[in-house]
């Protein structure tokens, strides 16, 4: 189920628009005939360096892969060749998905690894450079089971979010129950009034249901 292909159609002002309001640099493509690739999403997704205790978490990573390739959208991720963040790319990468990986030099060693899929790989000085360079490339964020890194990542774009600086979607997929426990954090925290009745993100059950929403907002728009 690999592509490559091209849609060949021309670009239209409403086109512009959208992608102008999703972040893209519309402006050199007005009349220009767009690719697939220009027209289809950059996803980040943030997750474990770990594969967790079940192999559900690398069969979602893997199936979250496997669903941006096959609807022709791009992966921004964390570089990582281990763990769930593997697994997207291994997925990502047989299904034909261009992938952009993000890592800071001093982690290149412990969580490249040897056979990570073809990318391109941006090196940063840091763990936040690594972030806002992944934030400032993507049109949505989706977030699959992790650790602190993942937390990290997924309390910045959700607070982004709640602080009214950041409209690009956010969706957490909730394999095996995995962000229940974040979810009754935010309702406890709601209940003392620590934080906004609104929630600022969307909570999905399984990978291709999360591309879904983000395609959805951009639909939307
Ligand atoms: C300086 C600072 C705010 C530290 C907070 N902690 C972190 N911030 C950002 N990325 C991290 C942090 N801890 C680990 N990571 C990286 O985030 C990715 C996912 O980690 P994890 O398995 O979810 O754990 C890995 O590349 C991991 O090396």
């Amino acid at each position: 189920m690999r592509h490559s292909g091209r849609c060949g159609f021309l670009a239209t002002d409403h086109q512009l628009r959208d992608r102008d309001h999703w972040g893209f640099n519309a402006a050199s493509l007005v009349g220009v005939e767009l690719s697939t690739e220009a027209v289809s999403l950059a996803i980040c997704v943030f997750c474990g360096a770990s594969q967790g205790d079940s192999p559900v978490y690398t069969e979602a990573g893997y199936q979250l892969g496997k669903q941006l390739g096959s609807r022709f959208h791009r992966l921004i991720y964390g570089a990582g060749g281990v763990g769930v963040m593997g697994a997207v790319a291994r997925g990502a990468a047989e299904y034909g998905a261009k992938i952009v990986g993000v890592i800071p030099s001093f982690l290149r060693e412990r969580e490249m690894g040897d056979d990570i899929p073809p990318q391109e790989i941006i090196i940063t000085t840091n763990l936040a450079h690594r972030k806002t360079t992944m934030m400032n490339l993507a049109d949505g964020f989706i977030g699959l089971p992790g650790g602190y890194g993942t937390m990290d990542e997924m309390f910045e774009v959700i607070s982004m979010s709640a602080l009214g600086v950041e409209r690009r979607p956010v969706v957490l997929v909730n394999t095996n129950g995995f962000w229940d426990l974040f979810l009754e954090l935010v309702d406890e925290l709601g209940k003392r009034r620590f934080l906004p009745e609104d929630k600022y993100f969307i909570v999905v059950d399984d990978p291709a249901e999360a591309i879904d929403r983000i395609e959805f907002a951009r639909d939307a728009r």
